[in-house]
Order: structure tokens, then sequence, then C-alpha cells
């Protein structure tokens, strides 16, 4: 099989965890993730992951609600934690190795994360599940992605997530929005897309990582970008 690229980067939503759930996490979803990541490892993939911590807590939306921005962006922080731990478990359960690293010292929850064991991890066929965003406050889970993408010297970053790509406007609000299939980092600036926050895209640009962003809950799209087909939307 021809595959496209050696070492990924991959980005999950902490919203799209919570399945049809209104909080928290969907045991179907997560098994499902859990298959189709399994797949992809035994293609030979090495597998870095960063999963967002939407489906628990967001500062941004604690701060609006009165709860102090640094605090708030800590307990988000740790529900990247949490959510990285249920798909390490799910992963277990699918039969596939994983190591949960995490941004902060919290072991032995985690291990305390570093690039070389990371690396280490995904080299002997492991998942390496790098959680804690940046470790951070004021920073996303896209840019602790784009972050961590770039360390471990992936080839790409996929940005896997409810939308089937980048639109000339937001496709949840607006129906007639476009898709692009490929679009420049400098485009995403100048149109003011909303679909990925300017950090994360200005480490992508200044480091040159690529980044593909596609629709993560139609089950088989992960091993289809993969291998190259022509889904979603690449930023160059
Ligand atoms: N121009 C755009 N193209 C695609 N999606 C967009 C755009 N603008 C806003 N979005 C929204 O961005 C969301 C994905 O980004 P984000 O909220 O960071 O999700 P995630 O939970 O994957 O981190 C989509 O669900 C979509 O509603
Ligand atoms: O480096 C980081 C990464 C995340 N967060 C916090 O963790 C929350 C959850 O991450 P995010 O909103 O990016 O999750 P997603 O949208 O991907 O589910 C964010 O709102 C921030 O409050 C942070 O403070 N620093």
């Amino acid at each position: 099989m021809d595959l496209k690229y050696k070492r990924i980067l991959l980005k999950l939503s902490g919203e799209s965890l919570m399945g049809d759930k209104q909080y928290g996490l969907d045991e179907k979803r997560l098994s499902e993730y859990a298959t189709q990541i399994k797949e992809i490892v035994s293609l030979g993939i090495e597998t870095g992951i960063v999963i967002g911590g939407g489906n628990i807590f967001r500062g941004l939306s604690g701060a609006s609600r009165g709860f102090d921005r640094v605090k708030g962006d800590q307990m988000g922080m740790l529900a990247t934690v949490i959510n990285s731990l249920a798909l390490s478990s799910a992963l277990t359960a699918a039969g596939q190795k994983s190591r949960v690293f995490t941004a902060i010292n919290m072991f032995p929850i985690g291990e305390y994360y570093s690039k070389w064991k990371a690396i280490e991890a995904m080299q002997k066929g492991e998942i390496a599940i790098i959680s804690g965003g940046t470790g951070n406050p004021f920073f996303t889970t896209d840019t602790g992605s784009a972050l961590r993408g770039i360390e471990i010297e992936a080839e790409v970053m996929l940005k896997g997530t409810r939308v089937d790509g980048i639109y000339t406007t937001d496709p949840e609000k607006d129906p007639s929005a476009v898709k692009f299939e490929k679009i420049s980092y400098d485009e995403i600036y100048t149109r003011g897309l909303k679909v990925m926050d300017l950090t994360a895209t200005t480490l992508c640009k200044e480091n040159k990582l690529p980044i593909i962003v596609f629709d993560m809950d139609t089950v088989g799209n992960l091993k289809k970008v993969l291998t190259g087909e022509n889904i979603g939307t690449l930023v160059y």
C-alpha cells in the first residue's frame, strides 16, 4: 500500500469525543477512533496524538462564567489529560499499545513528556499520546498539537474534526460556504478563517508543517487521508 507519510501528528477534537452526548465521553466514539488508529499503526505509520478538552472544560468559556482564566485554562489542560487516558484505555481494549505523556509532570498518571521518549515509543509501534496541551495557559490544543508535531518531526499534522475541511465561512453556520481543496497559511490569515487559531497556523507556517483538516467522525477517513485520497483540506 502506498502511504503518503511515515510519521504523523493526529489532533483529535475533545468535542468529538462526546459523540451524541451533551458532555463528557462517548464509549462508542472512543472505540471507533481506537480501531481506526490501530489500523494505521499496523500499516507502519508512526503516530503521535494530541487531544483537545472541549468536551469537558474550556478556559475561555470558564472565564466568561467567572472563573479565573489561568485556573480555567489549567482545568482545560487537565481535561485533555482525562481524554488522553480514555483514548489510551480504548486503544488497550482494541489491542494497540500506547503511552500517555503529560506536558506537566504528574507521574504516574502519565510520563513527563520529552521529544525523545515520544519518538522512541512511536518507533516501537506504540502510540505517543501527548496530553496537557503546551502546559501553559492562553494556548489551545491546536497550538499544542502544532508544537508537538514540529518537535516529534512529523511530516504532517492531521486535524481530525467535525467538519470535512476548511470553508470560505463556518459551514456549521453558513450552508452556502464553499470548501477549499487546499489553502495557503497566509490565506487563512487574510480571509480571517476561524477553523484553527492563528498561533497554531503561524507555528506550522514558520516550521513548514503542512496541515490537513478532515472529518474524523466518519469511520475510514483517517486511512483515506494517509493513502492520499483527496478528502479534507490541505494547508500549505
Ligand atoms: N472557515 C471554516 N471552515 C471550517 N470550519 C470552520 C470555519 N470557521 C469556523 N469553523 C468551525 O471550526 C470548527 C473546528 O474547529 P474547533 O472548534 O477548534 O474544533 P475542534 O473541536 O476540532 O478543536 C468546526 O466545527 C467549524 O464549525
Ligand atoms: O496549551 C494549552 C492547551 C489547552 N489549554 C486549555 O485547555 C482547553 C481545552 O482545549 P481546546 O479548547 O483546545 O480543546 P478542543 O477544542 O480541541 O476540544 C482550552 O480551552 C484551554 O483552556 C491551555 O490552556 N493550554
